[in-house]
């Protein structure tokens, strides 16, 4: 037991980890849209249409990241994966589920509480440019909320901001500029800066990179997991790139329609991946790999979240499935030491 009371249990990455996990989601779900009409219910059903006009955004999804530890969400755009972030970041409230903060549920919390789990948990958006204020010269950008939050006097400010400029490449001459003066990689740095001059303990990338070229891409994510390893933060990367999670991720989770078919170690996954969906995903993968040259699309697309299809959502587009998949949904379930998978093949 540690001096301030927290049992801590191991080390990882050079920090020690409370007990509790830092993030965690439990059976979280997220719907949007308003049901039917009763009446619309019946005469949609008659039509043999969706019963409701609910999306099942997110559907009871388990999940949980340790200090340190960067975990990535990977899936076919609109699985899920930018709602699931928002819901971690407790910018949207779960409609079932609970999020859970060093242990706490953030929605039961105090405000003063809420804050700072708030604080602690920033968030680093697809589209640099739209994400800062093209009106704000860089300093306040960035050195805005740490004098709001009182984490330095407004005195402080200019040589804080540039000290997190240093360390993410930029020279101090970009503090007095504005967003639109800087190049796509720069804006993201920018970006990048402005979630870590919060001191944050998570970070929560939604498809941080995706708008930049492949090269400059690189670059960003090369020098953001530098910085993630020495401050020793934690990182829920989202992102429908199968070589980006690859490179950043110590574990990855495989989203589809809403609801996680496959977690492991990333080593692991991409190693053995269970789920006929990940085996889909690393086929329709582009390689480098010799002797791989060609790459094979998932058959079909991604259905409604507005009417999920019964059994396994991926039935449809499953080469493997059998009469089971149609009717039972399958629950993930260990297939090996710290690798579940939601596939009724694993029980044949
Ligand atoms: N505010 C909203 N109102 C209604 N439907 C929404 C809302 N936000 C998301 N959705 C729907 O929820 C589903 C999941 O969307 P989400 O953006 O989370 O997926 P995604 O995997 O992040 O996709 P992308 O990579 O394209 O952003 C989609 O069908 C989307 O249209």
């Amino acid at each position: 037991m540690h001096a301030c009371g927290a049992a801590f249990i191991r080390c990882r990455q050079g920090v020690w980890m409370a007990d509790a996990p830092l993030l965690r989601l439990e059976h979280v779900s997220r719907e949007f849209g308003a049901p039917a009409s009763p009446w619309a219910r019946i005469t949609g059903q008659l039509r043999g249409r969706a019963a409701s006009q609910v999306v099942h955004a997110v559907s009871d999804v388990t999940l949980q990241i340790d200090a340190g530890e960067v975990v990535g969400l990977v899936g076919e755009s609109g699985c899920g994966k930018s709602t699931l972030g928002r819901l971690a970041a407790g910018l949207l409230a779960p409609s079932g589920g609970r999020v859970l903060w060093q242990g706490e549920d953030l929605a039961a919390m105090s405000d003063e509480a809420q804050r700072a789990a708030r604080r602690a948990l920033q968030l680093i958006f697809q589209d640099p440019f739209a994400a800062l204020n093209p009106r704000m010269r860089v300093q306040q950008i960035i050195g805005e909320a740490p004098v709001v939050h009182g984490r330095i006097a407004r005195g402080e400010q200019r040589a804080y901001v540039a000290s997190w400029l240093a360390r993410v490449g930029l020279g101090a001459d970009a503090l007095a500029r504005y967003p639109h003066q800087f190049s796509g990689g720069q804006r993201a740095r920018i970006g990048i800066a402005r979630a870590l001059a919060m001191e944050p303990q998570l970070l929560i990338c939604d498809e941080s990179v995706a708008a930049l070229d492949v090269s400059v891409q690189a670059q960003v994510l090369t020098q953001l997991m530098q910085l993630q390893r020495e401050l020793g933060l934690a990182c829920l990367f989202i992102s429908h790139d199968l070589a980006v999670i690859r490179h950043v991720s110590d574990r990855v989770a495989v989203m589809y329609l809403g609801r996680i078919v496959e977690q492991a170690p990333a080593a692991q996954l991409f190693a053995a991946p269970n789920h006929p969906y990940t085996q889909g995903l690393l086929a329709a993968a582009p390689t480098l790999q010799p002797g791989r040259r060609t790459f094979v699309a998932i058959q079909g697309e991604l259905p409604s979240p507005l009417a999920p299809p019964a059994g396994c959502a991926f039935h449809p587009r499953c080469p493997h499935a059998m009469p089971r998949c149609r009717q039972q949904r399958p629950v993930l379930r260990a297939i090996a030491p710290d690798h579940w998978s939601a596939c009724h093949l694993n029980d044949a």
